[in-house]
């Protein structure tokens, strides 16, 4: 049988980790004001669902990757707060993921754009 109270808490507990990384984290503020602005600007030029389908497939894993970074970085810290190799590599690793995806996010949204605006500006 489901449990609603359990299911209930554990949305709860997801909106606060979302909502505690957004208050402190100053990447994920800027990303998520960006999705914002990209989603307007998809609408705006009348996207295709497939086109539309694709921008949120990217920006969600943009979001949940920095939310995962986060969660790495406060394992991270409450492991160690002293200066320690392992500490760095994970830290710069998780960094280095959300990087490597963002980089290749820009390019998927260029791709997306490019037409559309192509053909509004005609
Ligand atoms: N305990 C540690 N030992 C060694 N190097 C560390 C340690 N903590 C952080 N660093 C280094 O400092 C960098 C910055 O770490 P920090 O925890 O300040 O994250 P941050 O850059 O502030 O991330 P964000 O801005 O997303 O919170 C890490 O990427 C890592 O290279």
């Amino acid at each position: 049988m489901i449990k609603w109270k359990k299911l209930f808490s554990s949305f709860k507990y997801a909106f606060e980790g979302i909502a505690e990384v957004f208050k402190s984290e100053q990447n994920f503020k800027i990303h998520t004001l960006l999705s914002v602005i990209v989603i307007f600007t998809a609408i705006a030029l009348d996207f295709s669902s497939l086109r539309m389908i694709v921008l949120f497939i990217v920006i969600g894993m943009v979001l949940a990757l920095e939310l995962l970074n986060t969660a790495i970085e406060k394992t991270v810290d409450l492991v160690t707060q002293n200066i320690h190799p392992l500490a760095k590599q994970a830290k710069d690793a998780a960094a280095g993921a959300v990087l490597v995806f963002s980089i290749f996010a820009v390019i998927i949204g260029i791709l997306l754009f490019i037409e559309p605006i192509i053909s509004i500006l005609r």
